[in-house]
């Protein structure tokens, strides 16, 4: 029974696609040790194998009622249509039966034990890197309350959300978060945008080291890649294989004990990658071998700045010093090359040449 069964980790999936992420969140929380309980909120939609799946890395597995926004108006401003059901992670403020929680999206992948999170109080959450005076609400701790839950219905009723998903409807709600209690703002490192981390580069240089959570967002999100161009199988053998294929709980080092030397790297990924990276991937044995000058190749930092290529040859054979502008334009632009240069094998390769 863990240490703190008033408190739990809260996360949701309305598709079966978001469950595969769900899992590695799941997972992650165990592999690092957390002492809190896990949740998993799903639709009655999920699937049967979705959810057993669910059920062997989650403490509980519960079904909730999908809350669309249906405000496709905001939704277009967006770009993301699909995201008016996410107004389904507002019930996380029925789970009454815990004192605090934390909410992770699914898209999110914990590097290190972040348990340090339950003394923060209501409503505490990072930045959105898009409009910093806003929360991004793919992570955020809070206290489940019934009455929060009608108070939350009633504005969305009333008032709606400016972006169409919960993240407008929430920095309304919770309006004063910009100003009130700088202890309500978590420090970036513990959601770390995944594609716009490029936009400021010297402070990913300076603080990159110190991620404790990457989050994935926007529409594209790893197991899409992988599960819709790399491998026929339906998604329920996906699920399965993915849940045989974790390994068994195992803890990792904390994110403040990685080796020093990060400085020496140009390639933002590389700092807050580790072994369960491979867990997003599934089929990872069906994919091609990345080209060997990928996967030999170290990157310095001087071979970057010298660089001039701005041509579209991520793709062409070569030393990989030779597209990183290139390859770094890419990921702020949200076009990352999961299957490719960018993929989990490379990645994971990059950091064991890097721990040796
Ligand atoms: O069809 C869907 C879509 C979303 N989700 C859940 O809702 C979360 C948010 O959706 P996501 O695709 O992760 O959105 P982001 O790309 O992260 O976009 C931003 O905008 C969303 C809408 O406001 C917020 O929910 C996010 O926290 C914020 O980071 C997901 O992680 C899932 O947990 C589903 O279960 N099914
Ligand atoms: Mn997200």
């Amino acid at each position: 029974m863990p240490a703190a069964a008033d408190q739990a980790y809260v996360t949701l999936a309305t598709t079966d696609s978001y469950c595969m992420g769900a899992l590695v969140v799941g997972q992650c929380l165990r592999r690092h040790g957390t002492t809190r309980h896990t949740v998993v909120m799903v639709s009655p939609n999920v699937s049967r194998q979705a959810r057993a799946a669910l059920g062997q890395v989650f403490d509980h597995v519960l079904v909730v009622d999908v809350l669309d926004s249906g405000d496709w108006a905001h939704l277009y401003w967006l770009g993301r249509p699909e995201l008016g059901v996410t107004f389904t992670k507002i019930h996380c403020w029925t789970l009454t039966q815990y004192r605090k929680c934390v909410f992770l999206d699914a898209d999110i992948l914990v590097l290190c034990n972040v348990d340090e999170l339950f003394e923060r109080e209501e409503l505490s959450a990072a930045p959105d890197p898009g409009w910093p005076d806003c929360f991004n609400s793919g992570v955020f701790v809070f206290r489940p309350s019934l009455d929060t839950h009608a108070r939350l219905l009633e504005h969305a009723r009333y008032h709606g959300s400016f972006d169409g998903g919960d993240q407008g409807l929430l920095n309304t709600f919770f309006s004063d978060w910009a100003v009130k209690d700088i202890k309500k703002h978590l420090p970036f490192v513990y959601n770390l945008s995944a594609n716009t981390m490029y936009t400021y580069l010297p402070a990913y240089q300076q603080y990159g080291h110190n991620a404790k959570i990457v989050h994935f967002v926007g529409l594209v999100k790893p197991w899409n890649l992988c599960s819709a161009s790399q491998t026929s199988l339906p998604i329920n053998s996906q699920l399965e294989e993915f849940v045989y294929q974790c390994p068994s709980q195992q803890q990792s080092p904390g994110c403040g004990e990685r080796p020093k030397g990060t400085e020496d790297r140009a390639l933002l990924i590389d700092d807050f990658t580790e072994p369960l990276l491979r867990e997003v991937t599934l089929g990872t044995d069906q994919r091609p071998d990345p080209p060997r000058q990928l996967r030999e190749t170290h990157t310095k930092p001087e071979d970057v700045s010298t660089v001039k290529d701005g041509g579209a040859k991520h793709n062409a054979p070569g030393p990989i010093e030779e597209h990183e502008p290139e390859r770094r334009w890419l990921w702020e632009e949200g076009h990352i090359d999961y299957l490719g240069k960018d993929s989990f094998d490379n990645i994971q390769k990059k950091l064991d040449r890097f721990l040796d």
